[in-house]
């Protein structure tokens, strides 16, 4: 067979293997879409289904044969003549279509599975794959079980299956059960021990029952294996299959030792997972490899600090390198003054004006309360006491406000400002005009407000308000966020949170 010695063929049995996790069927038009999102991603393989297991699975392999043009379409059977018949005609319509049988391989399944001897079960075996022949020219066995089967006994079920034309021999870990130095050698002692071995691709396929798929898959393929089956997500069969994300980044981020291309663009990983996960119903765990909620974040303030200097630091991928904006810093009690920093600025707080540490004391016993501290909740704990969060920042020392139908209403307020108390009385067409008017009054400028919205947090008359306001100060706009119960003082709150990044 020829190929290109240094590419890896990339399976995808998202849609056969992957579907057969509970509650995750997929419907005819899921399937096309998740099978063109793998066309565009760049797999060689897509196998789309099980036809003889039940109409709509034959309905769906017929209807991606026809919509999915690029890699080969797959259809997988058992060894029998009636589930080759049945996947034969659903791939009628594929530009290349692949038949994949196989039986088990291992004892285990010769003797409980199947009430057999070795010898019979090698027999349906090369029948399988010639039956197969006759349908199309690119047959791919699978030795079911093989990562328990005899090493011996397996090389020679190989070699009859590809005398009798299979172009693909696949090895499966069925049972995810062995290591990956085991598993590695298995496939190098098929490399060594069957005679024909170069008229076939090996390829690997394994479960993730002990966590060590992906790791298997490698060795396999480091032992001379040439095309890996997989997933997206990992998802299958109980703890599912190699993660073709994760198998793809090992090959990329390695590619000096291993040497393996792959045809995968690597940017439509994370999108295609997020994809595959909302269609199957499958939520990816927040730590899972490359595609994971916390694959690119970062939450403790040594690791923070260090991914800030130099993102390589704490990062082997570049997260935009598997479609994911960038890495991000959650702030939580773990986190430190760097991380803090890092946020204050992105939320347009100019660092040399505030009492970082100050600020940072503040943050922490929130932290502790809230666990992690969103956007929302810096700017109100930098909203809520303005004052102790800036170095010399104008601060309020009193507000008093006389409002009513029977005249404007008026402010008198005390600022701290220059290192002087100052007071100042003003009257506005509200209370909150009134005050702004009186801070000016004070410093001595007018600066416009464009923006100015009041929300209340949780809802109720009694709840604290949150200001925001955005104000223009030569030309430049500062945004000021305030908090308090009082939403005249909210408001003053978030006038000088903004006056204090320019005052
Ligand atoms: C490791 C894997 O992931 S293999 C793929 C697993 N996927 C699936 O099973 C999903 C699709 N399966 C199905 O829809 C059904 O199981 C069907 C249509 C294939 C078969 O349904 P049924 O005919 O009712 O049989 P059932 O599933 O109960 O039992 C399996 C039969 O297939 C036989 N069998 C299992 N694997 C193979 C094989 N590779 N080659 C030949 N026969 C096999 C079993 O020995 C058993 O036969 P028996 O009835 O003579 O004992
Ligand atoms: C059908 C085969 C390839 C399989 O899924 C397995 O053995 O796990």
């Amino acid at each position: 067979m020829l190929h290109n010695p240094n590419h890896l063929y990339i399976f995808d049995t998202t849609l056969r293997d992957g579907e057969q996790v509970p509650g995750s069927q997929l419907t005819t038009p899921e399937k096309i879409i998740i099978g063109e999102a793998l066309q565009s991603l760049g797999v060689d393989i897509i196998e789309a289904g099980f036809p003889i297991s039940s109409p709509g699975d034959f309905q769906s392999v017929v209807e991606l044969s026809k919509a999915v043009r690029e890699p080969i379409i797959c259809a997988l059977t058992r060894a029998n003549k009636g589930d080759i018949d049945c996947a034969a005609e659903a791939l009628k319509y594929a530009k290349r279509p692949r038949i994949h049988t196989g039986i088990g391989s291992s004892d285990m399944h010769i003797k409980y599975k199947f009430n057999s001897t070795r010898e019979a079960i090698l027999e349906r075996a090369a029948e399988a794959v010639k039956y197969a022949k006759q349908f199309v020219e690119d047959v791919e066995f699978y030795a079911e079980d093989a990562g328990r089967a005899d090493n011996v006994y397996l090389a020679q079920m190989i070699e009859a299956v590809i005398a009798a034309g299979a172009t693909v021999v696949n090895i499966p870990d069925t049972n995810g059960y062995c290591l990956p130095e085991q598993y590695g050698a298995k496939i190098r002692f098929l490399k060594e021990n069957v005679k024909n071995i170069d008229q076939a691709i090996i390829s690997v396929h394994c479960h993730n029952d002990l966590g060590l798929a992906t790791a298997n898959s490698l060795s396999g393929i480091q032992n001379g294996a040439r095309q890996v089956e997989c997933t997206i997500n990992g998802i299958g069969e109980r703890a599912g299959n190699t993660s073709l994300e994760e198998v793809v980044m090992a090959l990329k981020t390695h590619y000096q030792t291993l040497q393996f291309q792959t045809n995968i663009n690597t940017k439509q990983l994370y999108p295609l997972s997020a994809m595959v996960s909302r269609m199957m119903r499958m939520p990816v765990q927040a730590n899972k490899a490359i595609v994971g909620r916390n694959a690119f974040a970062h939450s403790s303030g040594i690791h923070q600090d260090g991914v800030l200097k130099h993102r390589e630091n704490y990062e082997i991928i570049n997260p935009e390198d598997v479609g994911i904006d960038q890495s991000e810093i959650i702030l939580t009690a773990r986190s430190g003054r760097h991380a803090l920093k890092h946020h204050l600025e992105r939320l347009g707080y100019t660092i040399e004006r505030i009492d970082l540490d100050q600020t940072y004391q503040r943050f922490l016993t929130l932290a502790d309360e809230k666990k992690e501290i969103k956007d929302d909740d810096l700017l109100r704990l930098m909203g809520e006491e303005a004052e102790s969060n800036f170095k010399n920042g104008v601060t309020i020392s009193s507000l008093q406000v006389i409002t009513g139908d029977q005249s404007d209403p008026q402010a008198i307020i005390k600022l701290n400002y220059r290192g002087t108390e100052q007071e100042a009385t003003a009257s506005g067409n509200g209370p909150v005009s009134a005050t702004i008017k009186a801070i000016e009054s004070i410093i001595g400028s007018h600066n416009e407000i464009k923006e100015f919205n009041i929300h209340s947090i949780h809802g109720g008359s009694d709840d604290v308000s949150k200001v925001d306001m955005r104000v223009i100060h030569e030309d430049q706009s500062y945004m000021g966020y305030g908090f308090s119960t009082d939403i005249v003082r909210a408001s003053a709150n978030a006038y000088l949170d903004a006056l204090n990044k320019f005052v």
